[in-house]
């Protein structure tokens, strides 16, 4: 597409070089600009991308966009300057426009809240997959085309970068991919990834404390949540959470609420329990209707009302959803049961907030015979003040503790655990085993027939970040290996 093209609608002010030239796409990293890329100069929180100008020219760029206004007359290029006033908001006009906005070919579902967002992707991605229609799901665990695990060769964000998504976004059009689900992180939201997706359904799950410190404050991330509600045509929402309620208030849109409590449209009810499987009722105003979904957690329940909700409203019959719910499954890493001849109930899950924290060890303490045992720590160089409330929270449910390590960066992890243990009831028992693998290994040991461990914070992740060093750690490996050694021991 011609920059004259891509600009016309677009307000800027371009200076020099030739606006009839042929752009081909979109960089801001300029290390990565290729011939007849136009290279976006942003300031970051770490780096001023003026210092890479040139590098951008030399790789091929054919034009570079600012929005610092001073720099029009002080910056003299070889190739076209354009200034824009918000060079986020514009990478995503951009990039949409010169992927001749994809969205817009496809019902595109954005989730956001700040538990449940990646389990309510997959939840609705495979609602749509049974119900026969080509679907695609991006979030924090990937991309996945009709459940398949698409491997990207760039930096994986939860919400993708524009420069990305709408090529994706082009190519899954071309392969006939009629829906889109996308996770919408606040910070995604606030840096305006999503402004040009033509979003048909905006889902609200819930909000907590979380991200302070990458937004500034609560009001700051609270606000970045609501955004969704500015891009969204329509709004599905939880009727049990508050902040989700005010969304609905304020939203001058159409709106359906979800729940398991009152004066909601799409209400669940749980009806029966068993150790791996919840009886439920659905009631809305298209009838009644039981059915079972094949795991537990008052949470999950939520995340599976917020998808038969959003997958109803996309105008499938309601028979045919409660159906294929039947056959729903969580991602990896979501309240995760490892098999194992200890006679132990081992779960691996990644709450990593309080919230989440809360909701996976309520549903464990109703399902374990004997002691509920949890291994877990904190992230380093974020998120400080919700350190206290995981260890009151990990307090009030667990009969053991053992803190570890959860990528504790630049900071020392017995510090944090220090701040977690502040949050201890007088009489908790607890030790701290800082090496994760070595924590985990305990715990099995030492745990008693009937005894259920909840090994939280990692989920699907396979790193462990400690100081600049990103080494690899799974849960779910170092359950195995303990596993089988431990059968081996048996056998000796
Ligand atoms: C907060 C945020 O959105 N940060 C993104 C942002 O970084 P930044 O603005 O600080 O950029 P910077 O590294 O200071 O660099 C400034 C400019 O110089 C350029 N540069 C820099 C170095 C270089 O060698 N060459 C070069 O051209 C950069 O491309 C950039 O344009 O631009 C970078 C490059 O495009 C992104 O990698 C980076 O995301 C980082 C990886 C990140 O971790 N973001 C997290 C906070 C995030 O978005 N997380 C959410 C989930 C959390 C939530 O729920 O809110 C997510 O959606 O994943
Ligand atoms: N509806 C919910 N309410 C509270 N906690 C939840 C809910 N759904 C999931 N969780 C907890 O949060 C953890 C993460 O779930 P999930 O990955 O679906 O959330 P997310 O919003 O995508 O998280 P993140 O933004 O950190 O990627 C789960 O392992 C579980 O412990």
């Amino acid at each position: 597409m011609q920059l004259a093209e891509l600009l016309k609608d677009w307000p800027c002010t371009v200076k020099g070089g030739s606006i009839r030239v042929e752009v081909l796409g979109l960089e801001d990293y300029a290390q990565q600009v290729k011939e007849g890329d136009l290279f976006v100069v942003r300031k970051g929180n770490k780096e001023d991308g003026l210092k890479y100008v040139d590098i951008a020219i030399d790789n091929g760029a054919v034009g570079v966009v600012i929005e610092d206004e001073k720099l029009l007359d002080s910056l003299k290029l070889s190739v076209p300057l354009i200034w824009v006033p918000n060079s986020l908001k514009f990478m995503s006009y951009c990039a949409a426009k010169l992927n001749r906005f994809p969205a817009d070919a496809m019902q595109v579902i954005a989730i956001t809240g700040t538990n449940g967002k990646t389990t309510v992707s997959h939840f609705i991605g495979q609602l749509l997959h049974a119900l026969h229609k080509n679907v695609i799901v991006i979030g924090t665990n990937g991309l996945f085309i009709n459940g398949e695990e698409v491997k990207l060769n760039y930096e994986h964000l939860t919400t993708l970068q524009p420069k990305h998504l709408h090529r994706i976004l082009k190519i899954a059009v071309q392969r006939g991919v009629q829906y889109v689900v996308l996770e919408a992180s606040s910070m995604g939201l606030a840096k305006h990834r999503l402004d040009d997706c033509s979003i048909d359904y905006g889902v609200f799950l819930n909000l907590a404390e979380d991200h302070i410190e990458d937004h500034g404050s609560y009001e700051k991330y609270k606000a970045s949540k609501q955004i969704l509600a500015t891009l969204a045509s329509k709004l599905v929402l939880n009727g049990d959470d508050s902040f989700c309620r005010t969304v609905g208030l304020q939203a001058k849109k159409p709106k359906v609420y979800f729940g398991l409590g009152n004066r909601v449209d799409f209400q669940l009810q749980l009806l029966a329990e068993g150790l791996h499987c919840s009886t439920v009722c659905l009631q809305s105003n298209k009838g009644q209707k039981v059915f079972t979904i094949p795991f537990v957690g008052e949470h999950h329940l939520q995340n599976a009302i917020a998808a038969i909700t959003t997958t109803t409203e996309l105008g499938f019959e309601i028979e045919k959803v409660c159906q294929a719910a039947e056959k729903l499954h969580l991602p990896k890493g979501r309240l995760e049961s490892i098999e194992n001849d200890l006679n132990l109930s081992i779960f691996i899950d990644y709450a990593h907030t309080e919230a989440a924290l809360r909701a996976v060890l309520k549903t464990l303490k109703k399902t374990t015979e004997r002691n509920l045992i949890v291994v877990f720590s904190c992230g380093g160089d974020r998120d400080k003040h919700k350190r206290i409330k995981m260890g009151a929270v990990a307090s009030k449910y667990a009969d053991y503790i053992y803190l570890t390590m959860d990528n504790p960066r630049s900071e020392d992890p017995e510090v944090i655990n220090a701040q977690i243990a502040a949050g201890f009831l007088a009489n908790q028992k607890y030790e701290m085993v800082l090496d994760r693998g070595e924590a985990i290994e305990t715990a099995i040991r030492n745990a008693k027939e009937g005894d259920t461990i909840l090994i939280a914070g990692k989920g699907h992740e396979t790193t462990q970040i400690i100081g600049a060093k990103q080494i690899r750690f799974s849960d779910f490996e170092c359950v195995k290996s303990v596993l089988e050694k431990s059968l081996s021991d048996q056998k000796e």
